[in-house]
C-alpha cells in the first residue's frame, strides 16, 4: 500500500512523516502555519481543471482559500503538480522546494510563488496564475512568428528574471516559450525556476517520467548528460535562451519532430544547433549564435544578452525596422585564439594583475610566449576591449598590448588551466579543467562526475598534465576499469586513439582513426584525462611500438602495407623472372643454333657480355661454357 506523506513546513525545515494510507484519498496532512511559511494546508486548495499537462508535471487552475479573523479571500492560482515520487525522495524535494520559496521573495520578474502544498501526495507548487504564456500567443499567430519588437521586449523582460533567479544561484534549465508567461500589461514573466534541477536525480513512481534536466528541443550540450559533459552553469541557461528566442522569431520549435535520440545526436554528438534566421540585426544574429555555442564557455551570460538587447531595441525605428547604429564591439570568434568575445569579456583585467600570453584555445603550448609574464601597469580606457600596458621583467618600458591576448593569472593559475585536488575525492575524477578564479583565490572547477562546478581555493589544487586536440591518447596499464568504455585491438590490448575535443569538465572525446568499425558501431569514445597518457611517434621506444602508433592512426595502414609488401614482392619477382628469361634464351637459342649451323661459335662479345650479366645474377654456367 502507498504511504501518506505528512508534512510540517518550518522557516528552517521540513518535518514530515508518512502513515499508511491511500495517496489518492489522503486522510489528513497535519502541518504547521505562519506568515512566514510556505505551506498551503490543501484544503484550502480546490483544483479546478487541469491547464496543461508537461514533463515534470500538471499544471492546474485552481483557487486559493485564505481567511483569517478579518477576511476571507478566494485567489485563482496555477498549481504545479509534481510528479508522484518514491518515498525516499520526498523529504528532499521538499527541502528543495522550501528552499526556493525563500529564494524567490522578492523576485520581481519570475511567476510569484504563494507556496507548498501536497495533495493526493504529490507535491504542488502554488503560483500566481497568468492568463497565458508567450507559446499560447505563438500558438494564436498564424504563422507562429512573433515580431522582432517585440521579441526584444519579451528577451528583455526574459533575461531579467532569468539574471534575478542567478543572482540567487538558481539554474533554471527549461527556457522555453510555454514557460515565460504575459502579464495584463503584455510584459514577459518566467514561469520555471528550475523544476527539473529539483527533480533530478528523484525515482519516479510512474517510470515513464523522464529522468532529464529539461525539454529535449532547449537542452544545452553539458544538459543531456551533466556528469559526463557538464558542468551546467549560468551559461546552460544561455543555451536555452537562445533556443527560445529562435522559436520565437521563427515560429518553429527547435528539431521539431525529431524523436528525442536524434536531438542527442544532432547536438550532442554532431555539434549542431537551432537555425537562426537570416536579416537580423548583427548583434542579435551575434549573441544567438554566441548562446548556441557548443562550449559553454563561449556562450555570453545574462547580463551580455541584456545588454545587446536593450541595444538592439533602442536601434528599433519607431517603426519596428531596424536602423544601423554603429558595429558590434564584441567580436564572435577571434580566428587566432579560437576564444568568443563573450568568453573573453569574463575577465577584465586590473592594474596590478599578473598576466601571460592567452594560449590559443585547445593548445597544449602557447603559440607565441610574448608575455610569459608581467604585471599590468596601465589600462587603455577608452577602448572596452583595449590595449593594457605591462611590465615585463627585462625590459624597460612597458609593453602596450591587446587585453585579449593576455590572460590574469593568480597563485599560480589561470582559467583553462588543468588542475587536480592536492586530496584526491572519489565523486569526480581527480583531473580537471579550471574556470575561473577570483583574486582572493576562490575557484571553480569542473570535474568529470560533478553535475556541477567544484567550489573551493587554490590552495586546495595543483597542476595537473594537460590536454589538446590532436593528441594520441592511450589507456594507463594500471587501469583496469575505466570510467568509460575503451576500445581493444585484435590480440587484445588498448587501442590508441586521437583527441577530438575536450569537454568543459575535461572529459577528452576520443577517436579511433586505426579501429575499423561496423555499422552500428561506435568510432568515438570518452576519455577521462585521468586514466590516459600521451603518445607519440617521438615517445615510442621501440620500431614495432612505432609502427603500432602509426597503425593507429588509420585502419587503412595495415591493409595498405601488406598490399604495399605483396606488389613490391611481385614486381622485384617479374623483374628477376624477365631478366633471367632475357638471359637464358639466347643460350638456348644460340646452343640450337651452333649445332645447327655453327654460325655464332666464337663471337667473344656475346658470350662475354652473357657470362657478365650472369655472373651478376649469380646464375652457374654449365662446364665448358
Ligand atoms: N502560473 C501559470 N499561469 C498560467 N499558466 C501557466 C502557469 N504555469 C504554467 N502554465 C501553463 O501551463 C501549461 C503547462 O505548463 P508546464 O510548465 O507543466 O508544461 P510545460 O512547460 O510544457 O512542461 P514542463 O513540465 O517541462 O515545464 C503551459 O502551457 C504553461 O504555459
Amino acid at each position: 500500500m502507498d504511504k501518506q506523506v505528512i508534512a510540517t513546513l518550518s522557516a528552517s525545515s521540513f518535518d514530515y512523516v508518512l502513515l499508511d494510507g491511500d495517496v489518492e484519498h489522503p486522510k489528513t496532512v497535519k502541518a504547521s502555519s505562519s506568515n512566514t511559511d510556505p505551506w498551503i494546508k490543501p484544503e484550502m486548495l480546490k483544483l479546478r481543471h487541469r491547464i496543461g499537462r508537461g514533463a515534470f508535471g500538471d499544471v492546474w487552475l485552481a483557487t486559493h482559500h485564505q481567511s483569517t479573523e478579518d477576511y476571507d479571500e478566494y485567489h485563482e492560482v496555477a498549481v504545479k503538480m509534481l510528479p508522484l515520487l518514491r518515498e525516499d525522495q520526498m523529504k528532499t524535494v521538499l527541502e528543495k522546494c522550501h528552499e526556493l520559496y525563500f529564494q524567490l521573495q522578492g523576485v520581481a520578474r519570475a511567476c510569484g510563488l504563494h507556496g507548498i502544498s501536497i495533495i493526493n501526495g504529490r507535491i504542488c507548487i502554488v503560483m500566481s496564475f497568468y492568463e497565458g504564456s508567450i507559446g499560447d500567443k505563438m500558438a494564436r499567430l498564424r504563422d507562429g512568428r512573433i515580431s522582432l519588437l517585440d521579441v526584444l521586449r519579451y528577451g528583455i523582460n526574459l533575461a531579467q528574471g532569468i539574471q534575478e533567479l542567478h543572482s540567487k544561484g538558481i539554474l533554471i534549465l527549461n527556457l522555453k516559450p510555454s514557460n515565460v508567461l504575459l502579464t495584463d500589461s503584455d510584459q514577459a514573466i518566467l514561469g520555471d525556476f528550475g523544476i527539473p534541477n529539483i527533480l533530478l536525480g528523484s525515482a519516479f513512481v510512474s517510470s515513464d517520467m523522464p529522468n532529464r534536466l529539461g525539454t529535449p528541443n532547449y537542452m544545452a550540450p553539458e544538459q543531456w548528460q551533466p556528469e559526463v559533459r557538464g558542468p551546467i552553469s549560468f551559461e546552460t541557461d544561455s543555451w536555452g535562451f537562445g533556443c527560445t528566442i529562435v522559436e520565437m522569431l521563427t515560429g518553429v520549435q527547435p528539431w521539431y519532430g525529431h524523436p528525442v535520440r536524434e536531438m542527442y545526436q544532432s547536438v550532442v554528438e554532431k555539434h549542431e544547433k537551432a537555425h537562426i534566421p537570416s536579416g537580423l540585426p548583427s548583434s542579435i544574429e551575434n549573441i544567438l549564435s554566441g548562446c548556441l555555442e557548443y562550449d559553454l564557455r563561449n556562450r555570453p551570460l545574462m547580463v551580455d544578452i541584456l545588454t545587446v538587447f536593450k541595444s538592439s531595441l533602442n536601434a528599433l525605428g519607431d517603426d519596428g525596422g531596424w536602423r544601423y547604429i554603429g558595429t558590434n564591439t564584441v567580436t564572435v570568434k577571434s580566428s587566432s585564439t579560437g576564444y568568443t568575445g563573450w568568453f573573453l569579456s569574463k575577465d577584465h583585467l586590473k592594474v596590478g594583475d599578473t598576466v601571460r600570453s592567452r594560449k590559443p584555445s585547445n593548445s597544449c603550448r602557447p603559440q607565441n610566449m610574448d608575455v610569459p609574464e608581467g604585471i599590468v601597469v596601465g589600462l587603455d580606457r577608452n577602448a572596452d576591449y583595449g590595449f593594457i600596458l605591462v611590465r615585463v621583467h627585462g625590459v624597460h618600458d612597458p609593453i602596450r598590448i591587446h587585453a585579449s591576448t593576455l590572460e590574469r593569472v593568480t597563485n599560480g593559475l589561470a582559467a583553462g588551466d588543468w588542475v587536480c585536488l592536492k586530496e584526491e575525492n572519489e565523486n569526480h575524477s581527480p583531473v580537471g579543467i579550471l574556470h575561473s578564479i577570483n583574486r582572493d583565490g576562490r575557484v571553480t572547477v569542473g570535474f568529470i562526475g560533478l553535475q556541477t562546478f567544484w567550489k573551493g581555493n587554490s590552495s586546495e589544487l595543483e597542476m595537473a598534465e594537460s590536454y589538446c586536440v590532436g593528441q594520441f591518447v592511450k589507456l594507463k596499464a594500471n587501469v583496469l576499469s575505466p570510467r568509460f568504455e575503451w576500445p581493444r585491438k585484435r590480440g587484445g590490448a588498448w587501442a590508441a586513439g586521437r583527441i577530438s575535443w575536450i569537454l568543459p569538465n575535461g572529459c577528452l572525446v576520443v577517436k579511433f582513426p586505426g579501429l575499423l568499425t561496423f555499422r552500428d558501431e561506435p568510432n568515438i569514445f570518452l576519455a577521462d584525462p585521468s586514466e590516459v597518457y600521451a603518445v607519440s611517434f617521438r615517445t615510442c621506444p621501440k620500431m614495432t611500438q612505432k609502427y603500432q602508433h602509426i597503425e593507429d592512426h588509420h585502419w587503412t595502414v595495415r591493409p595498405v602495407l601488406i598490399a604495399f609488401g605483396l606488389l613490391t614482392a611481385m614486381k622485384l619477382g617479374m623483374l628477376i623472372g624477365r631478366k633471367m628469361g632475357r638471359k637464358m634464351s639466347p643460350i638456348a637459342i644460340d646452343n640450337e643454333s651452333q649445332h645447327e649451323d655453327g654460325k655464332s661459335v666464337g663471337n667473344p662479345t656475346w658470350t662475354s657480355s652473357v657470362a657478365n650479366i650472369l655472373f651478376r645474377e649469380g646464375v652457374k654456367l654449365p662446364t665448358g661454357q
